[in-house]
């Protein structure tokens, strides 16, 4: 006999702008984010016996998205979050989760003969903050991130002494390229209401300068060893760096770049030493993941 296993709905890529105009000053400030809202409880028999009684309609979900993002603050995305899955379960007291992810993309005032332009902004880069919330009646958690974030040092990382046998045609290096894009999360302590995620609400967009200041800075000075090696340290100066984190996660892509041996080519010099130019790789990459918790 089947059974209903698992079961949620919502919308997906709701897109969302908002701007807040400064009425003293006239500086305007804008967030656009990606909002996806996925609903569980009581739904079962809309899947097992054509029961609609108990849909909210995604159509209708994607308008409360809207509306509590003109009642609410949009900033930090963790609250927003909060407060519009909170919204699902104060409503319907058939919905016990709500599954919000927000996705921030960048906007970035630009400078304009040397000030900050009251209205203008440009998109510095893919990287994008992310949010993903559990809300249920006995608490909020909250997994926020940085995605997208493309780094690449030109020296500086090595990769040497791993196996050795049949299958190894690479060569250990001293010196190479290292590229990646940054997927990191730092998943905070359960949160037993929406009030305490309100209060100290400072403390998101802390973790989030915080976590991209590491990542990068570590990056630049690390002597890597390997990238599982230089992702740990992060994973440790994050935690370290963000009290109220209980587990922290990197998703790093290895993006290879290759050397191209020129020597044919009238004796052209172009790999160890002399190596200059390079074929950068779309695929494959090496991926490696790791989660490191408090002990
Ligand atoms: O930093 C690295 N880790 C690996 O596990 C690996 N494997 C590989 O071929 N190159 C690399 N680089």
């Amino acid at each position: 006999m089947p059974f209903l296993a698992t079961a949620r709905y919502g919308k997906d890529n709701v897109r969302v702008y908002k701007v807040h105009r400064d009425q003293e000053t006239g500086v305007q400030s804008v967030t656009e984010m990606t909002v996806c809202c996925l609903l569980e409880g009581a739904i079962e028999t809309s899947y097992t016996e054509a029961d609609n009684s108990v849909v909210v309609a995604t159509d209708s979900i994607k308008n409360t998205i809207y509306i509590k993002a003109k009642e609410n603050p949009v900033n930090p995305p963790e609250l927003y979050a909060s407060i519009l899955g909170q919204h699902f379960l104060d409503k319907y007291a058939h919905i016990s989760v709500a599954n919000i992810k927000v996705t921030v993309h960048r906007w970035t005032r630009m400078t304009v003969d040397g000030a900050p332009h009251p209205h203008s902004f440009y998109r510095d880069g893919e990287e994008k903050r992310i949010v993903e919330a559990a809300i249920r009646r006995d608490g909020i958690t909250i997994k926020s991130g940085i995605a997208d974030l493309t780094v690449l040092k030109s020296t500086g990382s090595a990769f040497h002494g791993f196996v050795r046998d049949e299958y190894t045609s690479l060569p250990e290096t001293w010196d190479r390229i290292l590229s990646t894009d940054v997927d990191c999360s730092w998943t905070w302590k359960v949160f037993p209401t929406l009030a305490a995620v309100q209060e100290g609400v400072e403390r998101f967009d802390k973790a989030w300068e915080s976590a991209r200041q590491i990542t990068m800075k570590t990056f630049a000075i690390d002597e890597s060893a390997s990238v599982q090696n230089t992702m740990y340290k992060m994973c440790e100066q994050i935690l370290d760096a963000v009290p109220e984190s209980q587990l922290i996660g990197y998703s790093l892509p290895n993006k290879h770049y290759f050397e191209i041996d020129l020597s044919w080519h009238k004796g052209l010099k172009n790999t160890g030493k002399d190596a200059e130019v390079y074929a950068p790789q779309s695929g494959p990459n090496g991926l490696i993941k790791c989660e490191v918790a408090r002990s």
